[in-house]
């Protein structure tokens, strides 16, 4: 197995005294997409904020080894994680290659003279946001948006990115962009945490994937044992069922959990 990039051990997280994860375990091995599905309310926006350091957490969350838990946000963007938050929060008067170039602080604070460079592989990922490099992203379509803030993210370098929820709002042909997006950040070594409603597109992309439900892992397992497994199907993929079952609906084989670990 890969080295986890991240590795999370019964992390606990909320607001005030309303606990909203009850012990999460979760592991995000080097280059691999990594899912959370779960339906609305379940925490997942909460896990990636907690991971973030936007939010207190108790429990263990190591990045490459190394233990986060008291670094703040600031510093663990220093270290190579981002997250592209549900609410897009782009600069709409800025331009795109503006926004984009914001994105690129930690690489000018690391005093990385080819900071810049960086702005082709974005552009080479979305030829979109280099044909409007120009435009005010407030005047971008929904799509372009969430281009950009997946670019402006990118600008980073990061090692782990983290996406909210980035097919939320989206047409159908522009999903599929943005997944097919995801899978080519593969190519280029970036662990992706994602957070999606999409279960379909999320677990057709991802490698490995895991349920939420009410603040608890339900369920984990390969990606596409999740795909094809009765309980996934029936709650979260609807009409898939016949179809990726063979109309039996027999149990596949994935690791079942209650805030159990990973079995990668
Ligand atoms: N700032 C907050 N203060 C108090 N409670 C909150 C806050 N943000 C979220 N919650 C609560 O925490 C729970 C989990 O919310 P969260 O946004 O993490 O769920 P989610 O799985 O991301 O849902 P969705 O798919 O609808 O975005 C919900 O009950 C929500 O009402």
């Amino acid at each position: 197995m890969n080295q986890p990039v991240l590795t999370v051990k019964g992390l606990r997280a909320g607001y005030g005294r309303a606990e909203v994860l009850h012990g999460i375990d979760l592991q995000a091995p080097k280059g691999s997409v990594i899912t959370v599905i779960g339906p609305n309310g379940a925490g997942k926006s909460t896990f990636l904020n907690a991971l973030m350091g936007v939010l207190p957490a108790q429990g263990q969350i190591e990045f490459e080894g190394q233990p986060i838990n008291v670094l703040s946000l600031e510093e663990r963007v220093m270290l190579g994680i981002a997250l592209v938050p549900e609410k897009r929060e782009l600069f709409g008067s800025m331009s795109v290659e503006d926004n984009l170039v914001l994105g690129a602080f930690r690489q000018v604070r690391l005093n990385n003279p080819k900071w810049r460079d960086q702005l082709d592989v974005v552009y080479q990922l979305f030829p979109r946001l280099q044909e409007r490099c120009k435009q005010a992203s407030g005047t971008l379509s929904g799509g372009e948006r969430q281009m950009l803030a997946v670019g402006r993210a990118m600008m980073s370098r990061p090692t782990l990115l983290m996406l909210d929820e980035p097919s939320l709002g989206l047409a159908p042909l522009v999903v599929k962009e943005i997944f097919r997006t995801i899978d080519a950040l593969r190519q280029t070594g970036v662990t992706t945490l994602l957070v999606e409603q999409n279960a379909r597109a999320a677990l057709e992309t991802a490698d490995y994937g895991y349920v939420l439900e009410m603040g608890e892992i339900a369920l984990s397992g390969p990606a596409k044992d999740l795909a094809t497994d009765p309980r996934v199907i029936d709650t979260y993929l609807g009409a898939a069922r016949k179809k990726n079952t063979g109309g039996d609906g027999a149990p596949t084989h994935f690791s079942s959990q209650k805030t159990g670990t990973s079995s990668e």
